[in-house]
């Protein structure tokens, strides 16, 4: 029995030769990836997802209009729903839920693409036990669909300057929901446009003429039966985007549109019927949701880079391009050092990703039930926490994807490779649920208060315990045996602390000049990012080395560490320059880094496919001609671009009408 799970018969000889060479079982990887039951119900829900036609794409999505992808999506959300109880184990699981989505629906959206990820997180989180009754019930049940609309024309980051108003009204027991200006129209809410009927809107409250700042209420936005947007309420499309174009984002606006006192949601912050306010136990105890999607998004992110390396390195291994030793015949592409060089640490971000994705939804699951009962302290270190790593793996996934489709050549140029469209979707997390650059700096934020606590010799939490510690002077690497790679963790552990300590200095200086903190922090700010980017970076690296150390299985445990291993080479690479500001790297000991980063480039090489394999995406769910998991990619090629819409005819009429004359009148010229 072959070690990959993945051969077939009637697969391309290249793969299956490749197959042949792993050194450690596929179906036991994946169960270290995804958690073993995971993994388990992975493989069962894709084959009962082949067997449902129901369920499968139409025609490829590239084909599509807009209008029809929007009406595809619909379609086959809402047979995944009627399907739902034979497909999967547990529909209150994300992450088989997830799974589902990706293989049916794919990633460019549909009706209820907010609907699961924020609407209900935010009416668990947020409303009380009535208004869970009332909306989340109908919600589970699908009786409604909702979006979370908190972004505005005019502002996204800045809640603090939303627009919105919901001003009590004590004589009817109402709020009235208005859009002062056009910058207060609602703007970006997913499924919005055409598809939700209600929302959780973000408002200013306003009590007699006083403002508390915003807060959440639920706002019915269309009738439930004609559809049509409900009186005082505007609402529609924003227009076609990078990609996620199976997604209605849409706008909203509110002509002093009334609610019931009760569609305030009052879990936490309370209004009387009297217009007494009850504060809510945190203050940002409102901005569940938000954290509830960027402690999600790690994962899924991890699963998009995923993808992309599957079909960058499976793509890799068919496509043969030039010769190594001239007169040997073409090499496959992938036994260039520069395409490894490429790709396997994208592979390894991605494992890393996965992981981190995994631990993070365990603190927010506690934080979540540690609200329930009003206790809100680890609130602060999962913000911090959720904050950095949205903001660095969204973007090392979208400039890893992006390696994927250039070490694609022209092929990954092409929509048939798939990446374009997954890249589109990556990209978005960059900006949604808090512009990257602004969520570094609310974990800069964190980090410095926690150098403050360090300097009393206390900890602000776990996740910063390390600055406790004293900070060595020269790196091990290349000093002492390799064994588990211990100096270059303790690398990252000193290039975050030496930033973050630094740029406290910093601050303090400018401060004790008399600057303004706020100025000073303005002052710093680039290198406020760069302390939450580096600490971040050793956060990733710290739980790539605990996943390793909790295997159990030798040979998982030994292909994990190569990646391991060479995610901690590549990465001290990409960040040197840190290192070898104080001389705690020395020249040699980077070159020793660089050596070993090659020799580890070698040894995964054999196992290359077996590593991808064992995410076990199916072809349905990374929808790439390139990335097929039978390696049949160029017949297949040819097969997609025949179905484009531009081959319906061997002339089309722009000929006819623009081209034919100027070349008639031209030759009729040049004739005279
Ligand atoms: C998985 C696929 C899904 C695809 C669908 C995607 C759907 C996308 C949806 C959206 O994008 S919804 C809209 C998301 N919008 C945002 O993320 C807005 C970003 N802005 C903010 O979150 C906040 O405004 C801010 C940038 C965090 C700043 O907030 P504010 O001005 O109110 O606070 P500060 O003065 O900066 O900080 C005060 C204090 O509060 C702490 N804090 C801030 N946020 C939180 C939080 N969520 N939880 C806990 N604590 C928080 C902050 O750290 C400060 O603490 P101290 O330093 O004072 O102790
Ligand atoms: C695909 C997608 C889906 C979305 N879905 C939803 C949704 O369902 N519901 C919803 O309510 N919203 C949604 N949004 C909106 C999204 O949350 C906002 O776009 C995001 O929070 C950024 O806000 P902004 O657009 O106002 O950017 P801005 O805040 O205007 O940012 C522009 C630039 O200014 C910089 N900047 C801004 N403030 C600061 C600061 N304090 N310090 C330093 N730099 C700063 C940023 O870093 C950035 O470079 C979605 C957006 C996208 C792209």
């Amino acid at each position: 029995m072959p070690l990959n799970k993945e051969i077939q018969p009637g697969d391309n000889d290249e793969l299956t030769r490749e197959r042949l060479q792993a050194t450690f079982d596929t179906q036991q990887m994946a169960a270290a990836l995804w958690g073993s039951d995971l993994a388990r119900k992975r493989r069962e829900l894709a084959k009962k997802v082949d067997k449902l036609t129901v369920l499968h794409d139409s025609k490829d999505m590239s084909f599509m209009t807009r209008e029809e992808k929007l009406s595809e999506n619909a379609r086959k959300v809402v047979q995944m729903f009627a399907h739902v109880a034979d497909i999967v184990e547990d529909p209150s699981d994300d992450a088989e839920m997830f799974h589902l989505s990706s293989n049916a629906i794919g990633h460019e959206g549909h009706p209820f693409g907010v609907h699961f990820v924020m609407f209900i997180p935010a009416l668990k989180a947020q409303a009380d036990d009535e208004q869970r009754e009332k909306w989340l019930m109908p919600a589970l049940g699908l009786q409604l669909i909702g979006t979370y609309a908190q972004t505005e024309l005019g502002h996204g980051t800045n809640l603090r300057a939303l627009e919105t108003m919901a001003t009590f009204d004590k004589a009817t027991d109402e709020f009235v929901i208005h859009t002062p200006t056009v910058t207060a129209l609602k703007w970006w809410p997913g499924s919005l446009g055409k598809s939700s009927n209600h929302a959780v809107v973000s408002a200013n409250l306003i009590i007699d003429g006083k403002s508390y700042g915003h807060h959440n209420f639920m706002v019915q936005i269309r009738d439930e039966n004609t559809h049509k947007p409900l009186k005082g309420i505007t609402v529609g499309d924003i227009g076609p985007k990078m990609a996620y174009n199976a997604s209605d984002n849409g706008f909203l606006g509110f002509d002093h549109h009334r609610i019931p006192r009760r569609n305030m949601l009052m879990r936490h912050a309370k209004v009387d019927k009297n217009g007494v306010y009850t504060k809510p136990p945190h203050a940002k105890i409102g901005y569940s949701a938000m954290v509830h999607v960027r402690s999600v998004m790690i994962g899924h992110q991890g699963m998009f880079l995923g993808s992309a390396s599957t079909i960058a390195i499976r793509y890799s291994l068919v496509r043969r391009q030039g010769e190594i030793k001239e007169g040997s015949g073409e090499v496959k592409i992938l036994d260039y050092q520069t395409q490894q060089h490429r790709l396997f640490p994208q592979l390894a971000r991605a494992y890393v990703f996965m992981f981190a994705g995994k631990e993070v939804r365990e603190l927010y699951q506690k934080v979540l039930s540690d609200m329930e009962k009003g206790e809100t302290t680890l609130l602060a270190d999962l913000h911090a926490l959720t904050s950095g790593l949205k903001s660095v793996v969204t973007h090392l996934c979208v400039a890893g994807m992006e390696q994927c489709r250039m070490a694609c050549g022209g092929h990954g140029y092409s929509r048939a490779s798939g990446i374009p469209e997954i890249w589109g979707v990556a990209v978005g997390g960059c900006t949604y649920e808090g512009e990257n650059m602004v969520m570094l700096l609310q974990l800069a934020r964190y980090l410095m208060k926690a150098v403050k606590e360090t300097k009393k010799g206390k900890s602000l939490g776990r996740l910063v315990d390390y600055l406790l510690l004293p900070q060595d002077r020269h790196s091990l690497i290349g000093r002492v045996p390799q064994g588990e790679y211990g100096p270059h963790l303790a690398a990252f552990e000193h290039i975050a602390r030496r930033q973050i300590f630094k740029v406290a200095d910093e601050l303090t200086k400018l401060q004790d000049k008399g600057m303004s903190k706020e100025i000073a922090w303005q002052k710093k700010a680039v290198e406020l990012q760069r302390a939450a980017r580096l600490h971040t970076r050793f956060y990733l690296a710290a739980c790539f080395h605990r996943k390793v150390q909790s295997v159990v299985d030798g040979r998982i445990r030994e292909a994990l560490a190569d990646l391991y291993h060479l995610h901690l080479n590549y990465e001290l690479l990409d960040m040197v320059n840190y290192a070898l500001e104080d001389a705690y790297l020395k020249a040699d000991q980077v070159d020793f880094i660089r050596e070993d980063m090659y020799r580890l480039l070698e040894t995964i090489r054999p196992n290359a496919i077996s590593l991808v394999d064992a995410f076990e995406f199916s072809d349905r769910e990374l929808r790439s001609v390139l990335g097929r998991r039978d390696g049949h990619v160029y017949e297949n090629l040819y097969k997609w671009a025949k179905e484009s819409e531009l081959n319906r005819a061997d002339v089309l009429p722009y000929f006819d009408k623009y081209l034919k004359p100027m070349m008639l009148a031209a030759r009729q010229r040049s004739n005279i």
